[in-house]
């Protein structure tokens, strides 16, 4: 029987200490920066209430969380998961897809639902290759109409389908909240592809990336 209070101590003893990485320089500006739209807008003595000392840190860090689509590639976020399949000509939509984004006017949330269909040839996506693309473009400064297309057209390229459609409905925070004061919703539409002026494949598009209960039913 091993003398467990030794393996326990010995186990102590070699605990190593992490250290906290150091802080960026970009984010010592970026709370810096905070610091100061804070100071403007609250007044100095609201500002640097104490609950609000890691305030400006935090703001910094949600803000990066929030746009960390910048830059990153939505070819490595597919990888490997184009797969081929022989005769992969009909209709598949993934629908449902929530998601969150920032408006680049007023840097407020918008968020929503994402429909997505396509008419593929020979070659299909992994599913949740879908939602991914979607965040990739979502997660940066955007307004809906580009945030629509990007998704569409990195899809159109990424698979040489036949024709895809985006639809994406949102509730911008711009307007619920401040200004305009207005709960609207907005829906956004885009449709790519060689194909995608034929009626009959902008027809399947259009029920699978609607809103409605099921195929067949559904209309934009
Ligand atoms: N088309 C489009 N407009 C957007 C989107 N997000 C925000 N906006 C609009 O961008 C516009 C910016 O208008 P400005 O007049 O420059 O800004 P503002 O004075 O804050 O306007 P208000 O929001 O009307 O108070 C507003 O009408 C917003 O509703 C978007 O995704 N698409
Ligand atoms: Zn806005």
């Amino acid at each position: 029987m091993p003398n467990m209070s030794a393996t326990f101590s010995s186990v102590v003893k070699t605990q190593v200490v992490v250290e906290p990485p150091p802080q960026r320089a970009e984010d010592i500006s970026a709370e810096a920066g905070f610091k100061q739209v804070l100071n403007a807008c609250l007044g100095s003595q609201e500002a640097s209430r104490p609950e609000m000392r890691k305030t400006p840190a935090r703001a910094a860090k949600a803000f990066r969380e929030m746009t960390c689509g910048c830059g990153q590639d939505p070819i490595e976020v597919v990888g490997q998961a184009i797969f081929e399949v022989e005769g992969a000509r009909d209709l598949v939509a993934v629908r449902d897809i929530p998601f969150h984004s920032l408006c680049e006017h007023h840097l407020l949330p918008f968020s929503g639902t994402a429909h997505i269909a396509y008419l593929p040839n020979g070659k299909v996506l992994g599913l949740s290759k879908f939602a991914r693309l979607l965040t990739v473009f979502a997660r940066r400064p955007q307004i809906q109409e580009r945030l629509t297309q990007q998704v569409a057209e990195s899809i159109e390229q990424l698979l040489g389908c036949r024709a895809v459609a985006v639809s994406l409905e949102a509730h911008h925070s711009c307007m619920s909240h401040r200004g305009a004061n207005v709960p609207a919703s907005t829906r956004t539409l885009a449709i790519r592809g060689p194909e995608k002026d034929d009626p009959h494949v902008r027809e399947q598009l259009m029920i699978g990336a609607s809103r409605g209960p099921s195929f067949g039913t559904a209309r934009l």
